[in-house]
């Protein structure tokens, strides 16, 4: 048996292959991947291993890309008993997940099952950390693994199982294996740059508010709340709006996007003189140190390696238009403040008008926009009251982006 201690990590996508399991196989985890994908689980069990791309580093002396080689690792499927006995395991530290926001439901009765075997075979502590672009995603998990413990088994786990939040921070797109030479299909490219920031009082276990074996790479803080918004608000943020501003002009990538001096105008300005001031305001962050953050972040948009499709970017509109997310928070976060706005309505208008036959949210927005009204609509999305200014400048962007390739 593998004396290492194991992580269980749901989700072998992108950013599981490409950010959470490298950082955990680096630090000495064994790393058990489970998804709902046989195929994926399968290859994961033929090669065990894998390369993580750094794409937009030069490399190695003779002009190689990077490639980290991610080994032994493991795959079990999420829907059945070998994911239970893997949650039994007494080297098993941390269960970690990068499955999307509305896949935390499916697998709340899986975590659920495995915590009562857990406690029934006489495990030790554990950690759950929902890896999600939101902000209290581990929070919303816990809420639905609770509601399915009760007697002992709740009383176990709110003991011995961990639930701390965290930030999640690395662009990780679809990657072509063929294009970028790789010698498996598990391949992933990513940027260099990453950021995993974790709710260390939250985390149980030998050490309270400290995992018992360290990630590399991971930050721990006592205040998440201002380094979730300043991420979500300012790179999903970003993101966002060129996804949105740039698929209006037919374009198809975010480096090409961003080069659009309308839609790098809007972005500034949404970004710098309404999300960053209000984002500044209430966590007292320094201006200029605040500025330089959002000018990396347009230099991240930019790079060319991180070929980013803005369907990718821009998927599920009607989550990323939710009252806490990227688009309507740092909104709402600026009317708190009294700062006025002209950049975010674009961006929010800009999400209104995605239309992708593909994109199950872009038809129901649609949908929803044609029988209930614009006007209505945007009060039942936002909240934003009909008349307020923030309302007026939503429907003014709309109106005016509506059929124009002129964005700003
Ligand atoms: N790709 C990126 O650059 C970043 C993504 N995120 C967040 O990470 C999460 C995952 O995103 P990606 O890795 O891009 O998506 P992805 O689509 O590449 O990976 C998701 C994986 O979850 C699996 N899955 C779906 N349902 C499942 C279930 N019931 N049980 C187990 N596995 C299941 C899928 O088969 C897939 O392999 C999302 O919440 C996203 O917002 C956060 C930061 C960066
Ligand atoms: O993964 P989501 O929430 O759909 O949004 C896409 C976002 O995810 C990321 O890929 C990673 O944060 C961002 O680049 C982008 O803003």
């Amino acid at each position: 048996m593998s004396v290492k201690p194991r992580a269980i990590h749901f989700g072998a996508g992108n950013i599981g292959r490409g950010f959470i399991a490298p950082l955990l196989s680096q630090s000495g985890y064994h790393v058990v991947f489970t998804d709902v994908d046989k195929d994926l689980i399968d290859t994961i069990n033929e090669e065990k291993s894998y390369g993580v791309h750094i794409l937009d580093t030069n490399g190695t002396e003779d002009g190689e890309k990077e490639v980290q080689e991610i080994i032994h690792v493991k795959g079990v499927l999420s829907t059945g008993n070998d994911l239970i006995r893997e949650i039994e395991h007494p080297k098993l530290k941390l269960i970690t997940t990068a499955v999307g926001l509305p896949i935390l439901d499916k697998i709340a009765p899986a975590l659920a099952k495995g915590i009562k075997a857990r406690r029934a075979a006489g495990g030790g502590t554990i950690n759950i950390i929902a890896c999600e672009n939101a902000i209290g995603a581990t929070a919303q998990l816990a809420e639905k693994v609770r509601k399915l413990l009760d007697g002992q088994d709740a009383e176990w786990a709110a003991q011995h199982v961990g639930f701390p939040n965290c930030s999640v921070d690395r662009i990780v797109p679809p990657f072509n294996p063929e294009e970028h030479d790789a010698e498996s299909e598990l391949d992933v490219g990513v940027e260099e740059f990453f950021e995993w920031v974790v709710e260390g009082p939250s985390l149980k276990g030998e050490k309270p508010g400290a995992l018992d074996v360290p990630i590399d790479g991971m930050t721990l803080t006592d205040n998440l709340a201002a380094y979730n918004e300043r991420k979500l608000f300012t790179l999903n943020a970003g993101h966002a709006i060129v996804a949105y501003l740039g698929h209006l002009k037919g374009l198809q990538t975010v480096d090409e996007s961003i080069a659009d001096e309308e839609i790098a105008a809007v972005v500034r300005g949404a970004l710098h003189e309404e999300a960053g001031a209000a984002l500044c305001r209430k966590h007292n962050f320094e201006e200029k140190a605040h500025g330089k953050y959002i000018e990396k972040i347009i230099t991240r948009f930019q790079n060319a390696a991180v070929k980013d499709d803005v369907v990718r970017v821009g998927r599920q509109p009607l989550r990323k238009l939710g009252r806490g997310d990227r688009l309507v928070g740092p909104a709402r976060m600026c009317t708190e403040y009294n700062i006025s706005m002209r950049h975010l309505p674009r961006g929010i208008a800009a999400a209104l008008l995605y239309h992708n036959e593909e994109d199950e949210q872009s038809v129901e927005m649609r949908k929803a926009i044609e029988e209930k009204g614009l006007e209505k609509y945007i009060v039942e999305l936002t909240g934003f009251e009909d008349g307020s200014d923030i309302h007026k400048e939503i429907l003014k962007s709309y109106a005016e982006l509506n059929g124009s390739k002129k964005v700003a």
